[in-house]
């Protein structure tokens, strides 16, 4: 009977989870339950024999409340779970108090509750999803893996806003960065891939997925990193704005008389892409694109300008780039966009081979010229993968 570790990534309106064989990491089954609350939830789950998929479901089902959603990933799951050793869960913010992957107990339970008023929109959803798999597998070991933690090795010039000092000490006011598990995860298979120890490389990784953010990272430590206080800042999004002038929203408020509820959710699901085009999914842009659209056109431009002046900040940072990596949906399937982030950056050493560029698939694929100083590398995140090799290193659960 193989032991299994189960991975869960719990949203606001989705259920997303992973189950892995341990210890030799197969992916024994995935599924994600959406629209969670909303009209005509769905849930959909593959089953995995070795690589290949062993029996497809999919189907609309009743999910009013995580709880039914719970059930129904339970019920999918049963077919496939043997031994199931430990759990995993993604949770967006750590604050400053959690550095690494940690056990969960009352107290971790309680610090990631009160750290809800940095995350809103992200930790309540963890933390259920925490308390009904306590409740779902009673006495499982359980295990919480942070966003933020990979980043806790930001320089205070790096990490603190040029605000009153006090916003920080009162308000836990400064710069936190997300995404640390795929940017982590990606840096490590990019140091294999090169063949070089990752205490050795400087590396600038692109998470370009629903939410994006940029990363420079020096000997495996996040030095920089492109989202803030809030997964809000930095680079253009599907529906958020990224970098603004702070000033913009005090703006609005005053010409629009619209409240700080309605400005949180434009800035937050009516921005970025879906603001510029309606549309937040880039597949779509970019067909419109092709089909000569001027609005979807000036999105692309814009958010692959974003792009390219955060590469060449962290260039600064750096001071010496060994590598580029692009990840997450965008990352890994747009080779229109990895083409115009990359454009004209030939000064920094970075030269995209087009036709790599627009075959690239699998794992890794190199994308830049084999001669150019920097090498330009497409990897595939694998966030639940990472937090399973956490959990196995903090339980040693074999
Ligand atoms: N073939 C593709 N071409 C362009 N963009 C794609 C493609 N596949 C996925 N995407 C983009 O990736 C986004 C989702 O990225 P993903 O990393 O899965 O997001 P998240 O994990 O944050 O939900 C989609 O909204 C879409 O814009
Ligand atoms: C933190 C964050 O922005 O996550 P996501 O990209 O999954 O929304
Ligand atoms: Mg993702």
């Amino acid at each position: 009977m193989s032991a299994a570790i189960l991975v869960l990534n719990c949203g606001s309106s989705s259920l997303k989870y992973r189950l892995f064989e341990t210890p030799s990491e197969a992916l024994l089954a995935e599924g994600i339950i959406e629209r969670i609350g909303e009209p005509a939830p769905h849930h959909r789950h593959l089953r995995y024999r070795g690589a290949e998929v062993m029996s497809r479901m999919e189907r609309d089902v009743v999910a009013p409340t995580h709880r039914e959603a719970f059930a129904h990933m339970r019920a999918a799951l049963d077919g496939a779970v043997h031994d199931l050793v430990a759990i995993g869960h993604r949770v967006v913010h750590g604050g400053e108090r959690f550095h690494q992957a940690v056990r969960i107990d009352t107290k971790v339970e309680r610090d990631i509750e009160a750290l809800a008023v940095l995350a809103p929109l992200h930790n309540p959803a963890n933390l259920l999803g925490i308390r009904l798999a306590a409740e779902s597998w009673p006495g499982l070991p359980q295990v919480a893996a942070f966003d933020t933690a990979f980043h806790h090795s930001l320089p205070p010039l790096a990490h603190r806003y040029a605000v009153p000092e006090a916003w920080y000490h009162l308000y836990q006011v400064r710069r936190y960065g997300f995404h640390g598990l795929s940017h982590e995860y990606v840096a490590q298979r990019a140091a294999a891939h090169l063949d070089r120890p990752l205490a050795a490389l400087n590396l600038i990784t692109l998470h370009l997925g629903n939410g994006a953010s940029a990363c420079a990272i020096r000997g495996g430590r996040s030095v920089d990193t492109s989202m803030g206080f809030t997964p809000l800042e930095g680079l253009v999004m599907g529906t958020r704005s990224g970098d603004l002038d702070p000033a913009l929203p005090l703006h609005m408020e005053r010409v629009t008389g619209m409240g700080w509820h309605a400005l949180d959710h434009v800035l937050n699901h009516e921005c970025g892409l879906k603001g510029m085009t309606g549309l937040n999914d880039m597949r779509e842009i970019l067909a419109r694109v092709a089909a000569g659209d001027e609005a979807a056109r000036l999105a692309l431009e814009v958010y692959a300008y974003r792009v390219r002046k955060y590469i060449g900040a962290y260039f600064a940072v750096l001071g010496r780039v060994d590598a580029v990596v692009f990840t997450a949906g965008v990352g890994e399937n747009a080779a229109p966009v990895r083409a115009a982030a990359c454009a004209g950056l030939q000064g920094l050493g970075i030269v995209l081979d087009e036709a790599a560029n627009a075959r690239a698939t699998g794992e890794v694929a190199a994308i830049g010229r084999p001669d150019a100083p920097v090498a330009l590398l497409v990897i595939r995140t694998n966030e639940e993968l990472h937090i399973a090799r956490q959990v196995r290193a903090l339980l040693g659960a074999d």
